[in-house]
Formats: structure tokens, C-alpha cells, sequence
């Protein structure tokens, strides 16, 4: 009785939403790390997914095997170091979170010396083996790497605009956490907009934009401990995590969270609309390429590319600094791979 009635549970409760299932090749780049297992498991059962691969220059193979086991439809297969080649066969989204973590006293732009050639290499290998495939990067720094890895598809001949994007996802996760924890109400009914890049002060919430954070803002110094709170909830789990690593369990979730959005929107459902670090007119006339900001997902990756909407002053201020922030990160980018 208790058997089949958790059985039914499980089923019932499907981590993610699923209205237009269909299967979907994805492919995960650095499988083995902190990030790529639980991703990995989460990726396994999500029910868009058709083939699941998993690759990483160290242990892809056995974390394949392990979550090959989980009875969701999915098949998994593990790559070894020598077979990018083959795990990026027939990829339609893939999945980057290869490459280091912060250690305490680090910014994410002091990651940028290795994982720039990391993500440089990876991108050369998708945009030849798997040119039309969606490129999710979570490495850090993500505002650099977006722009190296456009550069890179463009130098290939194959780049499209609407198929790279950074994952910014965590930020709204968290902006959306926090603001629920202060006002005693559901995560899921207090959406939060995080837009600007994802590092520190270009990380700008847009809690004028929910409604259930009204109060948070008429009170100054709450509101900028929240802010504060939001742009540098890296460096919390940085620092509690005492030099093992940045997180891994929440971007596991946030980066499922964001593939499963973009698979809704490959699948056909209308709608989908969520933040991501991608390449946007928006503030081109500043001088920005790239920005975060709520985008719809369809078909062909990002569909529409949504305006910032209504903001206070203080958040126009916000979004000035990052801007600034953000024209920097992206000219170190560029020149690298120049
Ligand atoms: N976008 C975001 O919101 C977030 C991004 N991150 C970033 O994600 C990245 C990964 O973090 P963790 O998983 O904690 O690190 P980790 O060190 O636990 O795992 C990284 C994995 O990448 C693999 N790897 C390294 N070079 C590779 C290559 N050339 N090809 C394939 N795999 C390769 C390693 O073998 C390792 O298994 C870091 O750069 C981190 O800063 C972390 C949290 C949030
Ligand atoms: O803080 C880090 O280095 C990892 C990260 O991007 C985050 O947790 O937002």
C-alpha cells in the first residue's frame, strides 16, 4: 500500500513541468564536477530529455553509470576525455558547466585565466560537431564567456544570436528565495526579475516589479541589505564552503530549471519567459552587447528579447553600474579571443 501509493507520488510530482514533452538530445560538459552530477541527475529526469550525455576529462563515464540506473525514459551514455567529439554528436542543448570554482577571497573575474581557454575549447569543438545546438554556459565568468563563445561561432561561420546563452538563473532563484524568506510568502508566487550580468554589482533584482515586495522597498535599509544580499550570494556559500568550492546543489537546480524552460519553448508551448545573460540590443547604444533580461524561449532558442520594463531610480542606478561593469567583462572577452 505505502509502496504503491510513493510510487504514484514520485510519478505524479515530476520535479519539472512537461506540457509538450519531446525528446530532446542534451549533452553536459564537465559532468563529473560539483555542478555537472547533480545537474546531471536532475537532467535524467527531466521528461523532455530523450539522450542524456555526460562528459567531463574526469569521470563522466561512472557518474553515466550511476544515473543511467534511475527509472526515468531518458538513456545515458559517459564520455571519457578523448570523446568530446562523440558526446557532442546530434546535441541539440548543451550544457557547460566545466571548468573552476571560486576559492575564498576570489571574484569570478580571477576564474577568467582558466576557464576562458576551457570554454574557448569546448565552444570550438560544439560549434563544429554541433553548430544548430543551444549552448547553456554556466561557467564562470559568465559575462566574458558568453562573448568568447559568440566570437568563437562566429570565427566558425555558425553563429546565431538566439542559441548562446549565459545562465543567470541562480540569481533569480535566489533573488526570489530571499524576498520570500523576508516576506513570509511562497517562493512560487513571488517571482523576482534579475537582470545585468552575473557578478556582483551587475547582478540588478528588479523588486519593484513584484508586487509582494511593496513594503521591502519603502523600508531603505532592508531593501539594500536585500540587495546586497542578492548580488552576493555567490560569496556566501563561497565562504561557508571554506575553500571546497562555490555552489553547486542551487546552479544544479537553477541550471535544470532554466533547461527545462528552454526545452518547454523548443517543445512549442508559448510563453516562456525568463531571465538569461544573452546577446541583446537593449543597451547597445551604451555599448553593451550582451545584458540578462527577461527573454521568451521558443523554437529557435531566444524568441523575443523582452524590455527592462518600469524601474524605480535607484534601480536605474543599479543598472548604470552594471552596465559599466558589464562593457568591461565583455571588452576582456573579446580581446582574449582576438
Ligand atoms: N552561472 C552560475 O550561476 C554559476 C556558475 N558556477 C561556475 O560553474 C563552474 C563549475 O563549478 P563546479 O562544478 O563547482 O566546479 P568543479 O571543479 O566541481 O567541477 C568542474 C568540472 O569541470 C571539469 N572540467 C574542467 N575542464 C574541463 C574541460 N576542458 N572539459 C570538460 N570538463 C572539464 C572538471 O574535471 C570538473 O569535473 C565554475 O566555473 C563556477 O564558477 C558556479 C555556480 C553558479
Ligand atoms: O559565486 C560563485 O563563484 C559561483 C556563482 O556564480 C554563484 O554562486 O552565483
Amino acid at each position: 500500500m505505502f509502496a504503491r501509493n510513493a510510487v504514484r507520488t514520485l510519478t505524479q510530482t515530476r520535479q519539472f513541468s512537461s506540457s509538450s514533452a519531446r525528446g530532446i538530445n542534451v549533452t553536459v560538459l564537465g559532468a563529473g564536477g560539483g555542478i555537472g552530477q547533480p545537474l546531471s541527475l536532475l537532467l535524467k529526469l527531466d521528461p523532455h530529455v530523450k539522450n542524456l550525455n555526460l562528459y567531463d576529462i574526469r569521470g563522466a563515464p561512472g557518474v553515466a553509470a550511476d544515473v543511467s540506473h534511475i527509472d526515468a525514459a531518458s538513456e545515458v551514455k559517459g564520455f571519457a576525455a578523448d570523446k568530446l567529439d562523440e558526446a557532442l554528436d546530434g546535441a541539440e542543448v548543451i550544457v557547460v558547466p566545466a571548468g573552476v570554482p571560486r576559492k575564498p577571497g576570489m571574484t569570478r573575474d580571477d576564474l577568467f585565466a582558466t576557464n576562458a581557454s576551457v570554454l574557448r575549447d569546448l565552444a570550438t569543438t560544439a560549434a563544429r560537431v554541433a553548430p544548430k545546438a543551444n549552448l547553456l554556459i554556466i561557467t564562470n565568468p559568465v559575462n566574458s564567456l558568453v562573448p568568447i563563445a559568440s566570437r568563437v561561432y562566429e570565427k566558425a561561420g555558425v553563429y546565431d544570436p538566439r542559441r548562446i546563452f549565459g545562465v543567470s538563473t541562480l540569481d533569480v532563484v535566489r533573488a526570489t528565495r530571499f524576498l520570500a524568506g523576508l516576506t513570509g510568502t511562497d517562493p512560487a508566487d513571488t517571482p523576482v526579475t534579475v537582470v545585468g550580468g552575473h557578478s556582483g554589482d551587475t547582478i540588478v533584482p528588479l523588486f519593484s516589479q513584484s508586487p509582494s515586495a511593496k513594503a521591502i522597498l519603502g523600508d531603505k535599509e532592508k531593501y539594500e541589505a536585500l540587495v546586497h544580499r542578492v548580488q552576493f550570494g555567490g560569496d556566501e556559500v563561497v565562504q561557508a564552503k571554506a575553500g571546497a568550492g562555490s555552489a553547486t546543489l542551487s546552479m544544479a537546480y537553477a541550471g535544470a530549471k532554466f533547461a527545462n524552460a528552454l526545452f518547454r519553448g523548443i517543445s512549442g508551448e508559448k510563453g516562456v519567459i525568463t531571465p538569461s545573460f544573452v546577446r541583446s540590443n537593449l543597451y547597445e547604444a551604451q555599448g553593451v552587447e550582451y545584458i540578462a533580461s527577461n527573454i521568451e524561449l521558443g523554437a529557435n532558442g531566444v524568441e523575443k528579447i523582452h524590455p527592462i520594463g518600469p524601474i524605480t531610480a535607484r534601480e536605474e542606478e543599479l543598472l548604470q553600474v552594471a552596465i559599466t561593469g558589464l562593457k568591461q567583462n565583455i571588452e576582456k572577452g573579446y580581446k582574449f579571443i582576438e
